[in-house]
């Protein structure tokens, strides 16, 4: 008997290349569009393209309403952190939740055996890998993600090239118009700006003191929420000839701390909510502190449900509330968050 996919379609080229090769390669495919934010418009217009594929194809595509899910385990995550000063990580918090937690539930619910989804990503079962187009690899969003799903997940991307997905979809006749689509942008429910989704829920004008290391004040800034650690423009040092960088924010005050790049260097940090595919304690691998970055090789301790990562080379702005990705070469083996 065939097996049953479930196809995370959300109207974009990636998800629609993914279903069309797991067709071809013999899997029933159903597919799933997921409501996720009140973005005006947003889904009526993906809803609508994530039909088409399933017309050609000639498979069902469910529409599920998770916008309740997505706002508590996602939406509010990423507003609290901010108020809290903290840099958050919200696609990784999907993965967890929504595309891998309550998308295997609802998998579960039509009796699917797998769950796929058009990420750049390889897995086998057990671990998951970095893809091979080193510039579109998602592993590292998918830290996070319960260890007991992985063996139903499938990329058939994580070996692709997005110029070659294109091209698949521009040779279909039905479907070029998905080749040359805008891509959706970083964060699906940011319209804009950050500071767009968080003036709905605080107010982000709050002029605030920019103070040194010894906390002396040294200029002003708009309101702590618009920085993360490691930024270096948008507020003011008096008399400072070196660029200056965020080394702290503090929300109590509204105090944001600045200094030279030297001092962003971290040697060592810790994690929590700790998530690893393997059964480690103490071991070396390789780190990611934040999406767009080398891995440098260091050693992990964890203790109590927390980990110290020592660095055997330093990095440089460690963003509290940001993800710790744990890599063996290319393979993906846990994270947990900066803490
Ligand atoms: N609203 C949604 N409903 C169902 N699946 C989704 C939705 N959003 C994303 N996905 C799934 O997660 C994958 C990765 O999402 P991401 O937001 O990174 O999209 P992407 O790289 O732009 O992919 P695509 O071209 O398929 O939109 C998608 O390829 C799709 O399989």
């Amino acid at each position: 008997m065939k097996k049953k996919v479930l196809v995370g379609m959300s109207g974009g080229v990636d998800s629609t290349v993914t279903s069309i090769l797991l067709q071809k390669e013999g899997y029933e495919v159903e597919g799933v569009y997921m409501k996720l934010h009140q973005k005006p418009g947003y889904h009526e217009e993906n809803f609508a393209k994530a039909q088409r594929v399933g017309e050609y194809l000639g498979v069902k595509v469910h529409f599920l309403d998770l916008s309740e899910e997505f706002d508590k385990q996602v939406y509010n995550y990423f507003v609290d952190s901010y108020k809290q000063g903290l840099t958050p990580n919200p696609c990784v918090m999907c993965n967890r939740t929504i595309k891998f937690g309550k998308m295997v539930e609802f998998a579960d619910s039509i009796g699917a055996d797998h769950v796929a989804t058009g990420h750049y990503i390889k897995c086998d079962g057990e671990f998951i890998y970095a893809a091979d187009d080193p510039n579109k690899d998602q592993s590292y969003f998918l830290c996070e993600v319960k260890k007991e799903v992985l063996p139903r997940l499938l990329f058939p991307l994580g070996t692709w090239v997005k110029k070659d997905v294109k091209a698949y979809a521009a040779n279909i006749e039905v479907l070029k118009d998905f080749a040359t689509q805008r891509e959706s942008s970083e964060i699906c429910f940011v319209e804009n700006t950050y500071d767009e989704v968080l003036a709905k829920h605080m107010d982000i004008d709050m002029p605030g003191e920019t103070v040194d290391t010894e906390g002396n004040v040294v200029g002003t800034h708009k309101g702590y929420m618009h920085y993360t650690i490691g930024k270096r423009r948008g507020f003011f040092v008096d008399g400072a000839h070196d660029p200056h960088f965020v080394l702290d924010i503090k929300p109590e005050t509204n105090q944001i701390v600045v200094g030279t790049k030297e001092k962003l260097e971290e040697h060592e940090f810790e994690v929590k909510q700790i998530n690893l595919f393997k059964d480690l304690t103490e071991f070396d691998c390789m780190v990611k502190v934040r999406y767009r970055t080398t891995a440098v090789p260091c050693h992990v301790s964890i203790n109590d449900g927390k980990a110290r990562v020592t660095l055997e080379e330093p990095v440089f702005g460690l963003a509290k509330g940001q993800i710790a990705a744990f890599y063996e070469a290319d393979k993906l083996i846990g994270g947990g968050v900066i803490c």
